[in-house]
């Protein structure tokens, strides 16, 4: 049973396992996933491919195959798209690498839509399901990544500088020093604890060896950026025109923005206002919708001041205006950044409150059921307590009876042959006689003794005498009713009360007993012999009801049967007083 069960469970687990990361399909997906960037012409044909053969995937594998297009979607600048299939994933699949890898994406493009709520708290998301991909440390770090340039990008450097010094603490991966490296270099610069140049110096050279040209030049804005600051425009120039050609090459429009107004920032200081009005007019030029207002406000400045130096002041003051009113929307832009980041730290308090208040509802609730449980064990408890008393008691009281009976079984019946003995007979012969007399009914009384049984002892034993005695109530109660009582007298004696019966009626019963004693088989007892016995019978109708006088005068009518020869019933008649005299005189 246990086997079974032991294997089914390593069934399951095999079957759990291949339904995502160890199967074929899985692992071709990590391979087109790893296309993205080096060959997306060889991304976009593979996932095409794949997607023929979607109805062989299972879930998680087809949730994969979605995540790969949504990547497809935001290259291709299908946001909405690309957020819904993510979101989808988000919420349907239950593979931790998958989660974490759809929220480190939506992170990104709510960042491109300035949705910063949104992404802050998916940021938070992102943090507590973290632990679940600790075995795979890069897909680990490039989450801790997203949320630090997520928090720099809303100006929360503090965060920004503590998110990528952590992934710095324990980083292997070259690509995420790097690009850890220039987040706290951006958070410093902009925090002004930038302490030396050094350090930016050794990240750009860091980054340029791993050909991370992105990185490695946006070091370079803010060593631009520092030497500004320090009044060095011409090593500004100088920083920023040599690479300038390789950074127009990156499309990567926030770069190029920030070289051409630090460009125009440093020309005009330097006086040339033609490059500088060049670079200027090149940030305005390029920036729209997606673009941040940071470059063209600050370009929009430089390009109001030359004019002004210039003396052009119609056109000064466009760019004055322009300038103001760009400035305004960049100061209203960072507001909206800080009230989203309270907002989202608002939402997150109150998400967490809420579980906090749920949790704590889930303890009352357990507590409760737990309680009721105990309630109800302490119920089963007592009613079993409540059945074994009941049991025990009922119990002794029926050994109580057993035994009470047993006590007045002793009490009333004789041991040896279990009929009445003398006392009980007596008792029960009274209450007979006294229903009898009140009815008018005639009793009688037959009193018998064996005979010689002295003999029976004395030639085969008090054992033989024994059996005799047993075996005398079959004969008995063969002849008797079942209304008549019968009783050991003592010793060899019995007596039987007949209630209802007349004289002549009960003198026959008596020669029946009579006759069935002399019937009974000693042969059982190891002897052979005849048992006999003499009677004595007496009635109501002579003797009255007193139990006494009944048993005096069936007495005198044994004695009687003894007298004259023994086996025999004699029945009491009257006798004149004085030969009753005489009897008495011979007994
Ligand atoms: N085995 C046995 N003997 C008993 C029991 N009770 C009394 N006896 C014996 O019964 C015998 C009665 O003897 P007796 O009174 O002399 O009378 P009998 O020998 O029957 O002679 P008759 O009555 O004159 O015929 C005695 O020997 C008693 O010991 C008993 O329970 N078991």
């Amino acid at each position: 049973m246990k086997v079974k069960l032991l294997l089914l469970v390593i069934l399951a687990i095999i079957r759990i396992c291949n339904a995502y990361d160890g199967s074929e399909a899985w692992a071709e997906l990590e391979r087109i996933e790893a296309l993205r960037s080096s060959d997306p012409t060889e991304f976009n044909f593979k996932i095409a491919r794949f997607e023929e053969k979607a109805d062989k995937l299972n879930q998680e594998e087809l949730y994969f195959l979605l995540f790969l297009k949504s990547l497809k979607q935001m290259k291709s600048g299908q946001l909405l798209p690309a957020i819904n299939t993510l979101e989808f994933i988000r919420e349907k699949s239950s593979v931790p690498v998958l989660k974490n890898k759809s929220l480190i994406v939506l992170i990104n493009i709510y960042a491109i839509q300035r949705e910063w709520t949104k992404g802050l708290i998916l940021i938070e998301e992102l943090f507590s399901i973290s632990s679940q991909v600790n075995n795979d440390p890069d897909l680990f770090e490039r989450g801790i990544i997203t949320a630090a340039i997520f928090y720099n990008q809303v100006e929360e450097f503090n965060l920004g500088q503590e998110y990528a010094s952590r992934v710095l603490k324990s980083s292997n991966s070259n690509r995420n020093i790097c690009i850890s490296r220039t987040l706290v270099n951006e958070s410093s610069i902009y925090l002004n604890t930038l302490q030396r140049t050094n350090t930016l110096k050794d990240t750009i050279n860091l980054c340029h060896s791993l050909n991370e040209h992105i990185w490695e030049n946006l070091n370079n804005t803010y060593l631009a950026i520092y030497l500004l600051e320090q009044n060095k425009y011409g090593e500004v120039v100088d920083i920023l025109t040599r690479s300038l050609n390789s950074v127009e090459k990156t499309n990567y429009k926030i770069l190029i923005l920030e070289y051409y107004r630090l460009l125009a920032e440093a020309f005009f200081q330097l006086k040339d206002y033609s490059s500088s009005t060049s670079f200027a007019s090149k940030v305005v030029d390029n920036t729209d919708s997606k673009t941040p207002l940071k470059p063209l406000v600050s370009a929009l400045n430089v390009l109001y001041k030359i004019e002004k130096i210039k003396s052009n002041y119609q056109k000064s003051l466009l760019f004055l205006e322009k300038y103001s009113l760009y400035e305004k929307l960049y100061l209203d832009d960072i507001k909206a950044r800080n009230m989203s980041v309270q907002l989202a730290n608002h939402r997150i308090v109150e998400k967490n409150s809420t579980i906090e208040l749920l949790n704590k509802e889930n303890k009352a609730l357990n507590l409760e059921q737990s309680l009721a449980k105990e309630e109800a064990q302490n119920k089963s408890l007592m009613i079993i307590i409540l059945i074994l008393i009941i049991i025990f008691t009922s119990l002794w009281a029926y050994r109580t009876k057993k035994t009470q009976i047993k006590l007045r079984h002793l009490a009333e019946f004789d041991s040896l042959t279990g009929i009445h003995n003398r006392r009980h007979f007596a008792k029960k012969c009274k209450m007979s006689l006294i229903h009898c007399k009140a009815s008018g009914q005639a009793v009688s009384i037959i009193l018998f003794d064996l005979d010689k049984f002295k003999s029976i002892n004395d030639s085969y034993g008090h054992p033989t005498g024994d059996w005799v005695l047993k075996n005398i109530p079959k004969p008995v109660l063969d002849a008797t009713r079942k209304i008549d009582l019968f009783g050991r007298m003592g010793g060899e004696e019995f007596a039987i009360l007949l209630p209802g019966c007349e004289l002549e009626q009960a003198r026959e019963i008596a020669e029946g007993i009579r006759k069935g004693l002399m019937q009974l088989n000693t042969k059982e007892s190891g002897f052979e012999f005849t048992v006999t016995a003499s009677f004595g019978v007496t009635v109501s109708r002579i003797s009255g009801y007193n139990f006494d006088t009944l048993m005096k005068h069936s007495d005198l009518a044994l004695y009687e049967s003894k007298h004259s020869g023994r086996n025999k019933t004699t029945v009491y008649s009257m006798p004149p007083t004085e030969s009753n005299d005489e009897i008495e005189s011979l007994k």
